[in-house]
């Protein structure tokens, strides 16, 4: 059966492009932000995160990520502002980490990774019937990127990380209600904006990126908690810890990463 992508030796982000040719696109993510490049742009609106009637559904380990996948049939919980022409629609957020003390963000900072990156995925519902037709326009998806330092616990983070043991491995799914992400956000809102890709299979160049400059800080033990997610389903004999699930920057071929901020 066709192999599947992966973050490992023999499926990982270096081979992706062999099946899905986009990988070495125009509009590939991540990339390294360099502040000192970003151009502030005074007409971008503030992000604004209507978040307060989302509904959480589950969480689930898709044997690439844990993600936590919202009632999205209809505009209760949006985001808007930035360079975003009209609301979209919240879907999923999942994590990108690395192995214990390294760093495991996909967007940089100058050169500089974080321990781990939080995408809240949106797809434009005003535009596009599905998030599945969305995820193939140019202007279907919006991903907020929200990167993690190590530092205290993160009170709220708790949420999450007791629920991760029972979705341990690929294909598991658990309930998970009345969780509203806006607790995971950091006190400000300044961020860049450039056009991208999902940074996983199928790679599809549908993203406008908002990425918030202030990073979340969450404690190392709390980090150690995704780490104890398996890539693996519970009946396959390949063991392999869920860690390193981030792609490196991409080359940015001209793009222009525009700032909310001075
Ligand atoms: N890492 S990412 O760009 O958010 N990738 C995806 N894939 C499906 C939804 O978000
Ligand atoms: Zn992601």
């Amino acid at each position: 059966k066709g192999s599947t992508w992966g973050y490992g030796e023999e499926n990982g982000p270096s081979l992706w492009h062999k099946d899905y040719p986009v990988a070495q696109g125009s509009r590939q993510s991540p990339i390294d932000i360099v502040p000192s490049e970003a151009s502030f742009d005074p007409r971008l609106a503030p992000i604004q995160l209507s978040y307060d009637q989302c509904t959480s559904i589950n969480i689930s380990n898709n044997g690439h990520s844990v993600v936590v996948e919202f009632d999205d049939s209809d505009d209760r919980s949006v985001i808007h502002g930035g360079a975003l022409p009209n609301p979209y629609r919240l879907r999923q957020f999942h994590f990108h980490w690395g192995e214990k003390g390294c760093h495991g963000s996909e967007h940089t900072v100058a050169g500089k990774a974080f321990v781990s990156e939080l995408h809240l995925v949106h797809w434009n519902a005003e535009k596009y019937k599905t998030f599945g037709q969305a995820a193939q326009e140019p202007d279907g998806l919006s991903v907020l990127g929200i990167f993690l330092e190590t530092g205290d616990d993160h009170r709220w983070l708790h949420k999450i990380t007791d629920a991760l043991y029972m979705v341990k491995f690929k294909g598991s799914v658990s309930d998970f209600k009345g969780f509203n992400p806006k607790c995971l956000l950091p006190s400000s809102l300044h961020f860049w904006t450039y056009p991208g890709s999902l940074t996983t299979p199928p790679l599809h160049e549908s993203v406008i990126w908002i990425v918030l400059k202030e990073p979340i800080v969450v404690s190392e033990k709390q980090m150690g908690k995704f780490r104890m997610l398996v890539f693996n389903g519970e009946e396959e004999d390949s063991r392999s810890r869920m860690e390193n699930n981030f792609r490196s920057p991409q080359p940015l071929k001209g793009r222009k990463v525009l700032a909310s901020f001075k």
